[in-house]
């Protein structure tokens, strides 16, 4: 389904093998050599490097045909994408050098000494001393690590270090990653409030479901930062953002299509309760055992306040039964789980979001002949629909303007912004939802953000480009009570 590129190095065995014999066998099985190097020459062997590029997944068949060549010996495989992890994907860097010993007694003992004095006589100088007002922490308990699963903390760290990079890179938010070795949700909370007088805000992330829920609560009750469970809310929020333009691109309106969404965890929840509050006529949430029923009974909370809304329906059934006749299928379960077959039963222009990652629950392959309006989590097909639309721009907007929280109307605003970033013209159905790298993506999320922020009262700072001239009357601080 992609796109891999390889390095191997050989040792081959003079006389045995020839470096056109491992040509032919990568070429046998679809690779191209695109560069090589020579190593070590010897009088019995010879090492080198050869940089494949195979234009599908699953270097494995490959490596394992050079293994059976006699003469050869598969001295070690590194990917690219590995290659990119070695020794972790971020750092931290001071904002000035410490050149002589007036600048260590400035930045440390004994100039040091006074600034912290000065936090400790108000601390709300943290925010302009230290590096709190613009430093996020990424934290994970690793049980729900994108569609893994429960892999633990430290396997977790490449999808959080991933996270505080695309964090820095699209917003200049300062991110931390952090991964706890406990599932105790009280020892996850207690820690997270204890670490956090240093942090401007927590982003929680890949924690499973449903103490997900409650951790993300104590915690938005108990601190005054905001904290924000990312696969919740800023997959709720670009979903609805994809769904606002794929319904201008087929013609349908909110309140009049069915929504079937498959996998009611941390993103399945939020996702429904932001539909419904998008104004959406009909759902049909779908967890492993069938249909979520208005009218039934359920141990999650979560699940039983669905099954009290009244656009829920009270249709039981598998997915493969309760997909017919749905307008839009959006996935955020595991993969494979729709078949081509349930998407033929959906209602005309089926709009499908498969968003489990790394691998979408309907290959997009099978689906696109099939759908009028695609989308998966991944970058390598059109149509992204992933919460890295969201979090960089709702962060900078939220520390910008100091939110004590992130709301709904802060939610909501963000997703009108990112649907408004495709205009009129460039809509259609490979284009739904705009780039990552569409440069306009966070300054708008941030600037939707910062409005609603100030209107709903949550924000303690005016950022600078929200002042207005003095005198004027009527503008969004003055309503809010704040100029
Ligand atoms: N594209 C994006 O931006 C995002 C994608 N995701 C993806 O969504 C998936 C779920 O993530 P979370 O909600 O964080 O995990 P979670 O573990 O909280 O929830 C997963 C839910 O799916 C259910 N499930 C498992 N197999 C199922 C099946 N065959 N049919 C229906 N439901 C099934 C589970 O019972 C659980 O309720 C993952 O693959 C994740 O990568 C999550 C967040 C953002
Ligand atoms: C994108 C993301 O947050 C996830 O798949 O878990
Ligand atoms: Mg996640």
């Amino acid at each position: 389904m992609g796109f891999e590129s390889v390095m191997i190095r050989l040792e081959l065995t003079n006389g045995k093998v020839s470096f056109g014999d491992v040509a032919q066998a990568v070429g046998g099985c679809g690779g191209d050599i695109v560069a090589t190097d020579v190593i070590r020459s010897g009088a019995s062997s010879s090492v080198r490097d050869i940089a494949v590029q195979l234009g599908r997944d699953g270097y494995e068949e490959m490596v394992e045909t050079l293994r059976a060549l006699e003469g050869v010996e598969v001295v070690n495989v590194s990917d690219r994408t590995f290659l990119a992890h070695l020794g972790g994907k971020i750092s931290i860097r001071p904002t000035m050098q410490i050149r002589n010993r007036d600048d260590l007694s400035r930045v440390y003992t004994p100039g040091v000494a006074r600034v912290c004095a000065a936090i400790a006589n108000d601390p709300k100088k943290a925010y302009n001393l230290t590096l709190k007002r613009n430093t996020v922490a990424v934290i994970t308990d690793g049980t729900a690590v994108l569609g893994l699963g429960d892999i633990g903390p430290a396997a977790a760290a490449p999808v959080m270090e991933g996270k505080a990079m695309l964090f820095k890179q699209l917003a200049d938010v300062d991110a931390f990653p952090i991964c706890l070795d406990t599932k105790d949700t009280e020892e996850i909370i207690r820690t997270i409030k204890a670490i956090s007088p240093i942090f401007g805000g927590i982003n929680l992330e890949d924690i499973s479901s449903p103490r997900c829920f409650e951790i993300e609560r104590r915690l938005q009750e108990e601190l005054s930062i905001p904290v924000f469970h990312d696969d919740q809310h800023g997959t709720a929020v670009v979903v609805v953002a994809g769904l606002i333009n794929a319904l201008k691109v087929t013609g349908k309106r909110m309140e009049d299509i069915r929504v079937v969404v498959n996998g009611i965890g941390a993103a399945g929840v939020s996702i429904c309760r932001m539909l419904l509050a998008a104004g959406v006529g009909r759902l049909t949430p779908v967890d492993r055992d069938g249909a979520i029923v208005r009218g039934g009974a359920y141990d999650y909370p979560m699940w039983q306040w669905l099954a009290e809304q009244p656009q829920v329906g009270n249709r039981a059934g598998a997915l493969s039964e309760v997909i017919e006749g749905a307008d839009v299928f959006i996935g955020v379960s595991r993969a494979g789980v729709l078949s081509p077959d349930d998407v033929r039963r959906m209602a005309a222009d089926p709009i499908v979001f498969a968003m489990a990652n790394p691998e979408p629950e309907i290959a997009p392959e099978a689906a696109i002949p099939l759908v009028r309006v695609f989308a998966t989590g991944r970058s390598d097909y059109p149509n992204q629909i992933n919460n890295v639309l969201v979090f960089p721009g709702i962060f900078r907007g939220a520390l910008d303007c100091r939110a004590g929280e992130i709301n709904e109307a802060m939610k909501l605003a963000a997703a009108e912004a990112i649907a408004n970033v495709v205009t009129a013209p460039e809509l259609n159905e490979q284009y739904i939802i705009p780039s990552i790298f569409n440069e306009q993506v966070v300054t708008r999320v941030r600037e939707a953000v910062v409005r609603a922020a100030i209107a709903t009262g949550v924000a303690k700072r005016i950022p600078p480009d929200f002042r207005e001239p003095a005198g004027e009357k009527g503008g969004v601080l003055h309503a809010a009570g704040l100029a």
